[in-house]
């Protein structure tokens, strides 16, 4: 990777999350190229692809945690800059794979350490509500990962990235997250990036899926281009 090259700038105003060109080059022949996205507000965009393909390093270069070595991220039209905490604290929720709650904190400690609303948050998932006062440490997987998801979109941001949200976790709790990220998407008019291995999740989800291959963008389709082709995005560009 380069020095940064994602500077300050105002271009024309287009709403939501424009990516173009990014691309982050590990020296080691892997990254991504030229990622291009454009997501408006209300919007989920799921990126899909084999393990190693990308997928993370779009959100890494996307949120500032991996400096990209080319590329634009604007928000609303305003190129984003500066460290990766002020951008996520700005402008964009990422939540990466594992958990990224405080597990020496409590539930309820967590949401307030984001500024988040427990009774917002705990309208969403009332099935967590007994676990309020608990340490998000001592949260089951899946339990954690509901309560990351909330927080993420909950936040006063207008961006969020959520990577592999549904890793590891019972059908009935992936389709609960489908669900609350589809509904909390269109209520906030938050601009969503779905990183998945899942062709059902981008199915239940997304407005667009785009497909990467060995770090570059190879399909960009709607759900019902998706829907139709299921089968050769999944033997072609998901399985070994
Ligand atoms: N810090 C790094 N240094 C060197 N290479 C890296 C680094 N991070 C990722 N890579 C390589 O870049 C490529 C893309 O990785 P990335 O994690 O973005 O893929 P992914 O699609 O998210 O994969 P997975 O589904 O397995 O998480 C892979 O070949 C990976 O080995």
């Amino acid at each position: 990777m380069t020095a940064a090259a994602v500077g300050t700038s105002t271009s024309v105003r287009a709403e939501g999350l424009s990516v173009s060109g990014l691309t982050v080059d590990y020296g080691n022949g892997a990254g991504l190229w030229d990622f291009d996205l454009h997501v408006q507000p209300g919007e989920v965009t799921c990126v899909i692809g084999r393990n190693g393909a990308g997928k993370s390093s779009a959100l890494l270069g996307i949120s500032g945690f991996v400096t990209p070595d080319r590329g634009i991220v604007e928000v609303d039209g305003t190129q984003l800059s500066g460290a990766p905490y002020r951008r996520c604290r700005e402008h964009v929720s990422l939540v990466v794979k594992g958990r990224s709650l405080f597990g020496s904190l409590t539930l309820a400690e967590n949401l307030a350490l984001a500024r988040i609303d427990a009774d917002e948050f705990f309208g969403l998932f009332p099935q967590l509500g007994s676990r309020r006062d608990v340490p998000a440490g001592s949260l089951s997987g899946g339990q954690q990962q509901l309560a990351a998801v909330g927080r993420a979109l909950l936040r006063d941001v207008r961006v969020v990235l959520l990577d592999e949200l549904t890793f590891g976790l019972s059908p009935v709790v992936r389709a609960l997250i489908a669900r609350v990220v589809r509904e909390e998407a269109t209520r906030r008019q938050l601009a969503v990036v779905v990183v998945e291995q899942h062709v059902e999740t981008a199915l239940a989800i997304a407005d667009r899926t785009l497909v990467l291959s060995e770090g570059r963008t190879v399909l960009d389709l709607s759900t019902d281009e998706l829907a139709a082709q299921t089968s050769d995005v999944e033997n072609t560009y998901l399985h070994p």
